[in-house]
């Protein structure tokens, strides 16, 4: 999918937002145990009631593997299901990979040919080899970690070297490899304050933000100096939205909480 037809998406549904399918199966409604395949179940059913609210879907890999072979077959039949039946919708695979050249083909194979998602998160701490073979695939995006939602961001990432901190030289490092126009960048909404110069570093490429929910980020914070002419980000939230309900309204319940954020997003794009 190209960033043109995901701006399209974003003006026709008035959204940018993203959902996380991150699926635990002590959460889940207890009545979905009983099916072959719950986390299968459980997402389609979510995915049947917001994909008409959000404009992409993330799975967090972490989620499915937990679960060894069973959990990697129901991530098969996620990504399947929503390419089949919304393929308008932008996919990420959120698995944070990143290795020497020849293992990161590998991965990019894994995620972005095998599964055919959209797109795949990558960690950017092994630098230009490791991140190149992901963007080496025409039409797929890379979306490498920036400034992260957690506490351990301050750690590493905004330490400065040379006068300038970790995160900033990633940025302006990560515009000089091959095939940069396939990169977008992982940006914490728990971070709000750091969006104006994220944005000097980085205005045009698309951002995904989690952190709104379960992590507290502000949906305006971000979109205050955060957005660009093409929107330019997709706002997650994962715990906030699926876990709504635990019961047999559960779908309903996720909805409901979807379009909370889909009408806070269609005012904020009317405005800007
Ligand atoms: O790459 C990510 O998506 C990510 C980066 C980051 O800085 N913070 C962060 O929370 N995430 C992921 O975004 C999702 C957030 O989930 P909730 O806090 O439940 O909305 C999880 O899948 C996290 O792994």
């Amino acid at each position: 999918m190209t960033t043109k037809q995901l701006y399209n998406q974003i003006q026709q549904k008035k959204s940018f937002l993203c959902v996380g399918l991150d699926v635990d199966l002590t959460k889940i409604p207890q009545h979905l145990l009983a099916t072959e395949d719950p986390i299968f179940e459980f997402n389609k059913a979510i995915i049947d009631a917001t994909h008409d609210l959000c404009v992409s879907y993330k799975p967090n890999t972490a989620f499915y593997e937990a679960y060894g072979l069973k959990g990697w077959q129901s991530l098969e039949k996620t990504i399947n299901y929503i390419n089949e039946k919304y393929p308008d919708i932008f996919t990420i695979a959120d698995a944070k990979r990143g290795d020497i050249g020849n293992t990161s083909t590998m991965y990019a194979k894994a995620f972005l040919e095998d599964l055919n998602f959209d797109s795949v998160t990558v960690a950017p701490y092994m630098g230009k080899d490791s991140v190149e073979p992901f963007l080496a695939f025409e039409n797929k995006h890379t979306i490498l970690l920036g400034l992260t939602s957690n506490e351990g961001a301050f750690d590493f990432q905004t330490q400065e070297i040379d006068g300038k901190p970790m995160y900033q030289t990633v940025l302006e490092t990560s515009k000089t490899w091959k095939n940069s126009e396939n990169l977008m960048y992982v940006v914490g909404a728990t971070k709000a304050e750091y969006f104006k110069e994220i944005r000097n570093i980085v205005p045009d490429s698309f951002l995904l933000v989690p952190g709104v929910g379960a992590q507290g980020g502000s949906l305006e914070d971000v979109c205050k100096f955060g957005m660009n002419k093409q929107v330019g980000l997709l706002i997650n939230s994962s715990r906030g939205i699926i876990y709504a309900s635990n019961q047999t309204d559960f779908a309903e319940a996720a909805r409901t909480e979807a379009l909370k954020l889909q009408k806070a997003m269609a005012i904020i794009l009317e405005q800007n």
